[in-house]
């Protein structure tokens, strides 16, 4: 499931970008994997720097209260979120995502990228997924995030003119499975949306009990 969240309020994004200003950027080639390296070419926050960390908690905080992140995603680990900047001839080509992330490891399930620029300030920059059917390119408003499977093939496409300003994390989910976490997921729509309709319903009880069910086989804690 590829699902795209708006994560930050209007705040939180100005106060971020306002902070990325005094940002300096290395080489993102640093954190990459040793074949990812050979196609990243953009630049990151170094995460020793004192902004990353009033950044990350920024984001960090805008991710936990997110009730559809939350359904969706289950976390139970999030990476240290980075912080890049594409500018212009900058891009990251098709890679795959480590499979294992840190000390101590945490698996990589679901890949997130947070938007940090409007979309219309520069050319080029898609995440562009491929999916079974076919590629899907995703350039989000400011503020907006997607979240997708860390086991796809997915790339940034070029920016051309102007800079692409994003955040990225790598999350462990509690739900292993990206089709049992779909199933999750719909199961928990389904509840809200009969709650508000038709209020505490013996349905309601029965849409529970599934869910939680589910929940409770599937569960890795
Ligand atoms: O910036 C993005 O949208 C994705 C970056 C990425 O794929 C990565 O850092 O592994
Ligand atoms: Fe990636």
């Amino acid at each position: 499931m590829i699902l795209c969240i708006d994560i930050l309020t209007p705040e939180e994004l100005a106060l971020i970008n306002a902070k990325l200003k005094d940002a300096e950027f290395i080489d993102g080639k640093l954190t990459a994997g040793w074949h990812a390296k050979e196609v990243k070419n953009n630049t990151q926050i170094s995460g020793k720097s004192a902004i990353t960390q009033d950044l990350r908690s920024i984001v960090e905080q805008a991710l936990q209260r997110n009730q559809l992140f939350q359904a969706a995603v289950h976390p139970k680990a999030i990476r240290p979120v980075l912080f890049s900047c594409y500018e212009s001839g900058m891009y990251y080509g098709y890679h795959i995502d480590n499979a294992l992330m840190g000390t101590p490891s945490m698996r990589s399930d679901v890949s997130l990228t947070l938007f940090l620029n409007p979309p219309d300030t520069y050319e080029g920059g898609e995440l562009v997924i491929e999916t079974s059917l076919g590629e899907q390119a995703f350039k989000l408003a400011a503020g907006s995030a997607i979240a997708y499977p860390s086991t796809t093939l997915h790339r940034v496409e070029v920016v051309k003119t102007g800079i692409r300003l994003a955040a990225v994390t790598w999350i462990q989910s509690f739900i292993r499975d990206p089709g049992e976490r779909e199933i999750l997921f719909e199961l928990n729509t389904v509840k809200q949306v009969m709650y508000e309709k038709y209020g505490k319903t013996p349905e309601f009880d029965l849409v529970c009990k599934s869910h939680a069910n589910l929940l409770r086989k599937w569960v890795e804690v």
